[in-house]
This record gives structure tokens, sequence and C-alpha cells, in this order.
């Protein structure tokens, strides 16, 4: 695990250009921000081609689109394959919601992403396996997860991080369990989102798409964690603003000494 690729990223200061929903945006935002990359969001296609071409990686949420923004979102998956862009999605509530997976799997015929983003729920959807997602939320099921996420990378053929508890990484053939964390995360809408985007400004500085996104699923889960550890009566309305100030200051070391994965 290369931890240290944090110091780089807070070195380089990577451009991600994220279309973000408008639920979490300033979450995302000033969460790569604080970390140490430089966002820039935009929701208009005419614009498409220099954003990408100014931004280091991008990062595609789908969390809250229109049918314009679907264009815009296809153009832009596009204009990053072209540019050779390290691209993210992240399929929000689309095992959810039938409309949002015949949307998203349109988007993946017209474009390859780097790395897929989701929640058990989401994941299961994009592997065509059996799962009851509740909403934005992972949901229930009885499928083993590291067989469900290994068979959406083989299937979609990238890397996916299937996000919770334990965040499980895999490019079908390499896979990673990160077993830091802390259940906080689930009462603040926008984690899933945030984490998203740092896999992109990870994805911006490594170019191995597996290495940069188990780092990046460490980095902001142990980040996470630590904020507990140092504030144990942290609540959600605090937690947010703890956690800005924690990715913005813990060390390489502070995340080492505490990681945990297999
Ligand atoms: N119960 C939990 N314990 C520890 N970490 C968690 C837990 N649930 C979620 N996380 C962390 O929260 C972040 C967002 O993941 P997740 O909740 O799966 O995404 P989403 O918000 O898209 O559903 C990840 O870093 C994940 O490791
Ligand atoms: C509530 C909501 N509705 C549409 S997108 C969104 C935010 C989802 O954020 P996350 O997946 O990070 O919890
Ligand atoms: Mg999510």
């Amino acid at each position: 695990m290369k931890v240290d690729l944090l110091n780089e990223l807070r070195k380089q200061n990577p451009i991600v250009f994220n279309i973000s929903n408008f639920v979490t945006v300033q979450d995302v935002a000033n969460g790569i921000n604080a970390l140490g990359a430089s966002p820039i969001m935009s929701e208009e296609v005419g614009e498409a081609e220099e954003m990408v071409g100014l931004a280091s990686a991008v990062c595609l949420n789908l969390g809250a689109f229109t049918q314009t923004q679907v264009e815009q979102i296809r153009t832009v998956g596009r204009l990053a394959n072209q540019q050779k862009r390290p691209l993210v999605v992240d399929p929000v509530a689309v095992g959810a919601v039938h409309y949002r997976k015949r949307v998203t799997t349109g988007l993946l015929a017209d474009f390859h992403p780097d790395v897929i983003r989701g929640n058990a729920g989401e994941i299961a959807a994009l592997a065509d396996v059996d799962w009851q997602a509740k909403g934005i939320d992972a949901g229930e099921g009885s499928g083993d997860l590291v067989t469900i996420a290994q068979a959406c990378a083989k299937k979609q053929g990238c890397v996916v991080i299937l996000s919770g508890p334990t965040d499980i990484i895999t490019d079908g053939t390499r896979t990673t369990k990160v077993l830091n964390g802390t259940p906080l995360f689930q009462v603040h809408v926008g984690s899933g989102d945030m984490l998203s985007s740092i896999v992109a400004a990870f994805c911006a500085i490594e170019e191995d798409s597996f290495e940069a996104a188990q780092t990046a699923c460490l980095v902001f889960a142990a980040i996470g964690q630590l904020v507990v550890k140092q504030s144990p009566d942290v609540g959600a309305g605090s937690f947010i603003v703890k956690l800005l100030d924690a990715l913005q200051r813990t060390t390489v070391a502070d995340i080492e000494a505490i990681a945990t994965y297999e």
C-alpha cells in the first residue's frame, strides 16, 4: 500500500474535474481541497473540452442528473477517454432506481471508466447480482461482497471499489480489503461522493488505478477513524467539520499508525 502517495498528492495539487450532484457538491469540493487536490465543477457542456483538458482526473457522479446533464456526462466521459484522463464513476442509487440503471448502462457503453466506486447495492446492480438496495444506501443482500466486487470488475473491465464497513478494492485479479473507518460516515450524506472524488485525485498522481484506489480508500477511512479517536463525542453535525480539518492535517505517519488492510 503506497500511503505516501498522499504526500505526492499534496505536492502536485492536481486539478480534479467533478460533475457532482446538487446535494453534496460542496462537501466534495471542500473534501478534496482540504486533502490537497484542486477541485473544479461544471454543469455546462460547452466548456467540457476545456475542463477535461485542464484537469488531471475526472469524477462523474451520477447522483441527481437531468436529461441535459446526462448528455453533458456522456460528452465529458468520452472526452476523458480521448484525452487519456483517469476517469472515476459513482453510480449513486443505480441499484434502487431502474431508470438510473438503464441510463448508467448506456453511459458505460459510451465511455470507459478506470474506477467505479459504489456501495454494495450499487456494485451488485452493475454486476447484475440480486440485491435489495435501499435508495442511496447499500441495503440488504446475501451474496459474498468480494465475489460481487470481482464480478463487477470483470464485467465492467475496470477497478471496482465496493465501499462500506469494509472497503473492497479489486481489478478482478488483485483484491484488497480496507478495514478502517467509522460508522459516522453513514450519518453524513456525501461520504461516498467525497470518497469517489478523492479516488480521482489519487488517480491523477498514480498511473496504476488499483494502487490509487486502495490508497484513497485507506486514507479516507483512516482519517474518519482518527476523527472519532480524537473526539469520541463527535456526532453527525460536527463530524463533517472535524473530518475537513483532519483531511487537511492528517499525515502519512498518522495513517500508517492505524492502517488495517488485507
Ligand atoms: N459502518 C461503517 N464503518 C466504517 N466505515 C464505513 C461504514 N460505512 C461506511 N463507511 C465508510 O464510508 C465511506 C463511504 O462509503 P459508503 O457509505 O459505502 O458510500 P455511500 O455513501 O455512497 O453509500 C467509505 O470510506 C467507507 O469505508
Ligand atoms: C441524497 C442524495 N440524493 C441524490 S444524490 C444524493 C447524495 C448521495 O451521497 P452519498 O452517496 O455520498 O451518500
Ligand atoms: Mg453513494
